[in-house]
């Protein structure tokens, strides 16, 4: 990688929605490096989904340079992009984005059927796919009977446990996690965040959480605060 021990780079990255004028993303600069914890705060509206979204390749900014593993993203055709984000990043979603007719163990195993490299990486700790998604699913305390359920029958919090060992099955590099623990009450909130650290300690993987919840800063080594939009509309990381 260049940049010595940066995963993410993010230089002067300007994005405006078609049809505005004003830009909903400025970062003159962002960096994250390998296995960190990056916390991205604003109140709603701000444009955290939009930066994530820039991030993953599913926008692209009009202005600036995201390298991502020191290849510069906008040089990449689609599919490579695609590969590249299927190889090495995982995702939590606000709304999870579980497959309800498949099983908890289904659902984590899935992220390794879009990319060898994970499951290659999820076969050298453990005998077979399923397997380590039963191990990480131990981990993050999902109950044994509960593995072979289709997933609309956990718990809000049960679910986004699956969502968590799905993104982690198979060390991607980068964990992005939207609003993880907007549907959680603040003792499921503390649970899953304490789990989720742990689990983030055994794959190396760096994290990049983004909320509007100021509680979460404290566990992070880096937070970035995205301020409201102003009637000009573009901002800057504080
Ligand atoms: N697909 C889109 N097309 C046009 N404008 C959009 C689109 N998605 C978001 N926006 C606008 O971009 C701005 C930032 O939205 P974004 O969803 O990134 O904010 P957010 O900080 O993630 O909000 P929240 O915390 O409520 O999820 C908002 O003004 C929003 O209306």
């Amino acid at each position: 990688m260049s940049q010595a021990t940066s995963l993410l780079a993010l230089d002067e990255v300007v994005f405006a929605w078609p049809g505005e004028s004003h830009p909903a993303i400025h970062i003159p600069h962002l960096s994250i490096k390998a296995a960190s914890h990056t916390f991205i705060h604003g109140p709603s509206g701000c444009g955290k989904s939009t930066l994530l979204s820039l991030i993953a390749g599913v926008i692209s900014a009009q202005q600036g340079r995201i390298s991502f593993m020191g290849q510069d993203c906008a040089a990449l055709s689609a599919a490579q992009r695609d590969q590249l984000r299927a190889d090495h990043i995982g995702y939590v979603f606000q709304q999870f984005n579980l497959l309800p007719y498949l099983s908890v163990l289904e659902n984590v195993a899935l992220a390794c059927q879009f990319s060898k490299l994970r499951k290659q990486r999820a076969l050298s700790r453990s005998a077979s796919v399923l397997e380590e998604a039963r191990r990480l699913l131990a981990h993050l305390q999902l109950p044994d009977k509960q593995l072979q359920q289709p997933v609309g029958r956990l718990s809000i919090g049960q679910q986004q446990r699956v969502a968590a060992a799905r993104a982690m099955i198979g060390s991607p590099e980068l964990i992005i996690a939207d609003e993880p623990t907007s549907a959680l009450d603040k003792t499921n909130r503390e649970h899953f965040m304490n789990l989720l650290m742990a689990e983030l300690k055994h794959c190396d993987s760096s994290l990049l959480l983004v909320s509007h919840d100021q509680d979460l800063a404290q566990r992070f080594q880096q937070v970035v605060d995205l301020p409201a939009l102003n009637l000009g509309g573009a901002h800057e990381p504080a």
